[in-house]
């Protein structure tokens, strides 16, 4: 922001809060509170998150027009570089350089400003102005932005149209004392992350970091802002100190001088502390700021009784219902017993009174979104897994599991007490033609990745802000594999073979994820920071070299991780189970495979295909966006995949098994409903993360985080915590129940699902509690259960 832009009273202590929003004649958008420096990184997430998903929602025709100045940060090549991406969806509007006109946001922010001012008494902080600014947005009547908009000139001559979103930024500035507390002094301390506040104890102020060193009751320390402690009568009574403040406009205001008339100078300085002002004040207060009642001695600070977390219900979205201030987000904030005092105005309502028993409060509104500070790749000091120890055991269990799992399944009898006491010769293990096969294979798909059929589509946006492209044609992959396979088949080639020489098969996975491996690390010398994925770089060469050090390696746009992830270990798992399918009926004398067989078959067939079919959705999933590409994925994807996946058809192809009526209606029944928790969750949570507008989604619940983005509450996702799991698991426990209850191996498939879901979901819990903090706590409180109903 160029200095010329603010305009300060005093140079002591204070600071500035920025907020950046949009609006069109349709509806206000959200106001977006920058956390953060704007970086084009930070421009381009709000652009991305926020402004995106409000256009399709506000213009879901498309054809729109998006209009804002020329602002560095709008005019940055990544930031240009995706409006580009997205112009079948709407048109940037280029800004004159030398215009003369304002933004119209511009006049919203006069309007802003008079609202703010008239509650200047309590714009005591940065947090207090945040708060003001952002509530006042969202109460700009609608008569005060569609007026503007009609009396616009332009559109008076015709030459702007009405489906046009203007957006920009203002920066308000305030001044506080450089010291307001002293050590020792008891005061309300925000919880990171959240609109709750604890008491603490001030140990300590840093003069250089501006921050203190506080200590909540239950003993955690933490280093907070001044704009995030409260004293304890400011916080009880909500009374504020004068301040002055000044703000200045976009950043692209900087060669524009700004004439204010006198008359609005003057406006400034006066003092607005009338007594409904003052009352008026209280109320949003008193909605804001709310003390929480512990639960018991000692407690963790987010594990408390609050009464007040808002549960939010996601029916904004239909904003031509509203019929007064029809804000695409409001302020969601925690509120006292004073219910009587705002209900009217702020729309709160109790859930009881809605027949509901929940703990929660139920807003017809979205949140301000806060914008999340973006990740950087420092040395990964979390290690997962059991450390570089546990990697190590891993490392070295994990080929050797496959291989004793093979050899169970293709023996007669699988029982786990009958292994083998002679292992295999290294010979036997071995096969040049096998290997060549594989390879052969690798190269098929990669070459089906990469043909020019299939929509291309973004990745989510990168630390650096760039996002990657990914051709989207697993499907097509899949059905010309099928016919590829189809024809080789009618053609003679025996695909027994694949049965008789599993275990050289699994060898030459093993080799090839092996060597992918060292060239992935090796490669990833040369990777910069922003190519590093946040898991797997603590210096420690084995636990890297298992987790991963790049997070997308590509050879000029062949995404090696994606493509691995989705292609040939999927469509080879299938191509085996045809396999065993043939063998079956070649080793039991069959005309026809067993319905074992084809149930086996059909599902799993199903469960790919659908995961093709809906491949995009993969570029949101941990493993993508968080794991980097290392032994874990490359030996799970070419390996692990292929060959333990295949564990029932394997088993089934030499062990026989006679599946009633009823057990065949149970089993289908069974997978239908893991499929469709499985299916529906994921697809869910898709949507809402691409567009939490989505009109679709209107009737769930949401809970707002601190980041911005809210966390369904309602639905599969207020019924247990990892919906998609449970349904993954019923459906795997549909497909080990063909294999009938003789054997544990068959099940091999369920219990490593139960086990890495388990894991995943403790290692998801632990970002998720990082990134939202209490809001994930009330989510866990809503929602007790993480994958299994009453039991877990
Ligand atoms: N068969 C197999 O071998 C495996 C299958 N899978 C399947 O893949 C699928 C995806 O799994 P995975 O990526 O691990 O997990 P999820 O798809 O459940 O993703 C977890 C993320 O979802 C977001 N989230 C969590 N709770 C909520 C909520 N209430 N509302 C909105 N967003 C929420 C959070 O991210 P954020 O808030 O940042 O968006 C969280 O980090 C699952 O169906 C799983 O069963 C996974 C692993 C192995
Ligand atoms: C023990 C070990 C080596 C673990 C490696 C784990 C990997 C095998 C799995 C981690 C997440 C996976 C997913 C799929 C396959 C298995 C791995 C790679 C998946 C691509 C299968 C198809 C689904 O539709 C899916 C896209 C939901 C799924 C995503 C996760």
């Amino acid at each position: 922001m160029a200095p010329g832009c603010t305009m300060r009273r005093r140079q002591a202590g204070g600071g500035s809060v920025m907020l950046w929003a949009m609006f069109c004649w349709e509806s206000l958008g959200p106001g977006i509170h920058v956390d953060v420096t704007l970086t084009r990184t930070t421009y381009l997430n709000i652009v991305a998150d926020q402004e995106h998903p409000f256009m399709a929602t506000v213009f879901p025709n498309g054809s729109d027009l998006f209009q804002q100045d020329n602002a560095p940060c709008h005019t940055v090549k990544v930031v240009q570089e995706w409006f580009e991406e997205h112009d079948k969806e709407f048109k940037v509007l280029t800004w004159p350089p030398i215009s003369s006109d304002l933004n119209p946001v511009e006049h919203l922010w006069d309007v802003l400003d008079k609202q703010v001012r008239s509650m200047e008494a309590s714009s005591r902080t940065l947090q207090d102005l945040k708060d003001l600014l952002l509530m006042s947005w969202c109460q700009i009547p609608r008569h005060t932005f569609r007026d503007l908009v009609e009396s616009m000139p332009q559109l008076a001559r015709g030459y702007i149209p009405f489906y046009i979103l203007w957006a920009n930024f203002l920066q308000e500035q305030v001044e506080m004392p450089v010291v307001r507390f002293q050590a020792g002094d008891t005061v309300m301390g925000r919880w990171p992350g959240s609109n709750l506040y604890y008491e603490v104890k001030v140990l300590s102020h840093s003069p250089k970091s501006q921050l203190y060193t506080v200590v909540y009751k239950d003993g955690t320390e933490l280093e907070l802002k001044d704009a995030d402690i409260k004293s304890m009568t400011g916080f009880r009574q909500g009374s504020g100190r004068s301040r002055s403040r000044s703000r200045s406009r976009s950043p692209a205001r900087t060669r524009r001088s700004r004439s204010r008339s006198p008359a609005r100078t003057s406006r400034r300085s006066s003092s607005h502390t009338t007594e409904t002002r003052r009352d008026k004040l209280k109320d949003v207060l008193e909605v804001r700021l709310t003390p929480v009642t512990r639960r018991g001695s000692g407690a963790y600070p987010g594990i408390t009784e609050h009464k007040t977390m808002p549960l939010v219900n996601n029916s904004n979205n239909e904003h031509e219902k509203k019929e007064e201030n029809d804000t695409a987000n409001k302020v969601v904030e925690v509120k006292e017993e004073t219910e009587n005092q705002v209900s009217g105005r702020y729309n709160l309502r109790r859930r009881k009174e809605q027949g509901e028993e929940r703990p929660f409060e139920l807003k017809d509104a979205e949140p301000v979104v806060f914008l999340a500070t973006p990740q950087q790749t420092s040395k990964t000091t979390d290690l997962e897994f059991g450390g570089r120890i546990g990697v190590f055991f891993l490392l070295l269990l994990l080929p050797v599991v496959v291989l004793a799992l093979l050899i169970l399944c293709g023996q007669k009898d699988s029982s786990l007490l009958s292994f083998p006491r002679m292992l295999p010769t290294l010979d036997s293990l071995w096969d040049w033609q096998v290997f060549g096969i594989t390879l052969l294979w690798l190269l098929f798909q990669a070459v089906l990745s990469l043909l020019p059929i299939g929509k291309v589509v973004n990745g989510m946006p990168l630390k650096n802000g760039k996002t990657l492209k990914y051709r989207i044609n697993g499907f097509y992959a899949l059905l010309i594999s099928a016919v590829a396979v189809g024809a080789g088949v009618y053609n003679g080639v025996d695909l027994g073979y694949i049965h008789t020489h599993f275990l050289q098969f699994y060898t030459s996975a093993l080799l090839i994820s092996i060597l992918l491996s060292i060239y992935l690390f090796v490669r990833s010398r040369w990777a910069s920071d922003d190519d590093r994925a946040p898991a797997g770089n603590s210096g420690y060469v084995i636990y890297d070299f298992f987790m991963g050090r790049e997070l997308n390696p590509r050879i000029k746009n062949f995404d090696i991780k994606f493509f691995c992830e989705m292609r040939p270990g999927l469509i080879g798992w299938l191509v085996f189970n045809f396999a065993m399918l043939l063998a079956e009926m070649k080793l039991q004398n069959l005309d026809t495979p067993s319905s074992a067989m084809l149930l086996v078959n059909g599902f799993q067939l199903f469960w790919v295909a659908d995961g093709l079919w809906h491949e995009e959705k993969l570029l949101t999933m941990m493993d993508i966006l968080h794991d980097g590409f290392g032994f874990m994925l490359a030996f799970g994807d070419l390996a692990w995949v292929p060959f333990t996946f295949t564990c029932q058809s394997y088993y089934l192809a030499s062990h026989p098994s006679d599946l009633s009526v009823f057990w065949i209606v149970a089993i289908i029944l069974m997978n239908a409903i893991g499929y469709y928790i499985f299916r529906k969750a994921n697809s869910q949570k898709f949507a809402f993360r691409r567009n939490p507008f989505d009109p679709t989604l209107s009737h769930l619940k949401t809970i707002p985080t601190a980041t911005g983005k809210s966390l369904i509450a309602s639905g599969l996702w207020g019924f247990v915590r990892h919906p998609n799991y449970l349904g993954d698991i019923l459906m795997a426990l549909a497909w080990s129940l063909t294999c009938g209850f003789n054997h544990v191996i068959p099940y091999f498939y369920l219990i490593y699902l139960i086990i890495l879901l388990v894991h995943r979901e403790a290692r998801d819990e632990h970002q998720c509690r990082k990134k939202y903090g209490l809001a994930w706590e009330k989510y866990c409180e809503a929602v007790p259960y993480r994958i299994f109903p009453g039991v877990y």
